[in-house]
């Protein structure tokens, strides 16, 4: 495989690299619908004051239930293959268990970005489950949502890479509960170093900005 330092279609294919590959299509209905109720589950015990009878239940039935769930786990690794009508060797890979974004991961919010003529967009609300200071986004997760967003705009703009740095600006609170618009861009390439940009907005208003420099990954 070669590495490519130019915009191009062409991209690696973890299955090359001993990656299993499941295709966002083929993820079950019945596993969507037990994320979307985990991630919920999340958020009510984050939050619940229920009596102790209650929580003593509740914690064993979770218990009996990660036991039936754990029988047959996934190899670390596994890849999702975006369907984004684009042909094979355009395709679009991500962990599926990535905390951002993992289709899988009902502690994900999940962001999903799409591209546009600009670069990459996306929209997410977040809980309490995200919460910093009181009412607002943990820093670090927003650190996080850039991290994803600008390391994708490399992935489907160049090439994979790794964060090598990472500046976030956090210029106004960025808020629970409400919409945020992320947006990421790649800005300059040279050779292997992939310079890209973001940013978190809420009603309009830019809450962080985001720079890093990807390093691709070598063929
Ligand atoms: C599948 C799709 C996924 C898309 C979304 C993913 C979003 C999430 C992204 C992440 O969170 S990645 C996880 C966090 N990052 C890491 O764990 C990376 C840890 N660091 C490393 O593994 C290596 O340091 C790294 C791969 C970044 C670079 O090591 P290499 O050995 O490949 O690079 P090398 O040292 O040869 O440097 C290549 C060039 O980059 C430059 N460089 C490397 N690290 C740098 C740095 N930190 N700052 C500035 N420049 C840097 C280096 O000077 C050199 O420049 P020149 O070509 O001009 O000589």
């Amino acid at each position: 495989m070669t590495v490519n330092t130019q915009p191009t279609a062409e991209r690696p294919d973890p299955r090359a690299y001993g990656l299993p590959v499941v295709r966002q299509s083929e993820i079950p209905a019945e596993l969507r619908s037990l994320v979307s109720r985990v991630h919920d589950l999340i958020d009510a015990v984050a939050n619940t004051e229920a009596d102790t009878e209650t929580l003593a239940e509740a914690a064993r039935t979770v218990e009996g239930l990660t036991a039936g769930l754990n029988v047959a786990r996934r190899q670390i690794g596994t890849m999702v293959k975006r369907d984004e009508d684009l042909p094979e060797e355009a395709a679009e890979f991500g962990t599926i268990t990535n905390i951002v974004a993992g289709d899988t991961n009902p502690a994900a919010p999940p962001l999903t970005l799409h591209r546009t003529p600009e670069g990459l967009r996306g929209e997410v609300t977040l809980n309490t489950v995200y919460q910093g200071p009181p009412g607002l986004v943990h820093g670090g997760w927003i650190a996080a949502m850039l991290d994803q967003a600008l390391g994708s705009a490399s992935s489907i703009e160049v090439h994979p890479g790794l964060t090598a740095r990472l500046e976030v600006n956090y210029r106004n609170p960025t808020p629970l509960f409400t919409p945020l618009e992320i947006t990421s861009r790649v800005d300059r390439v040279d050779g292997r170093k992939v310079h890209v940009s973001g940013e978190i907005r809420a009603h309009g208003k830019v809450t962080a900005e985001g720079t890093a420099l990807m390093i691709l990954i070598k063929g």
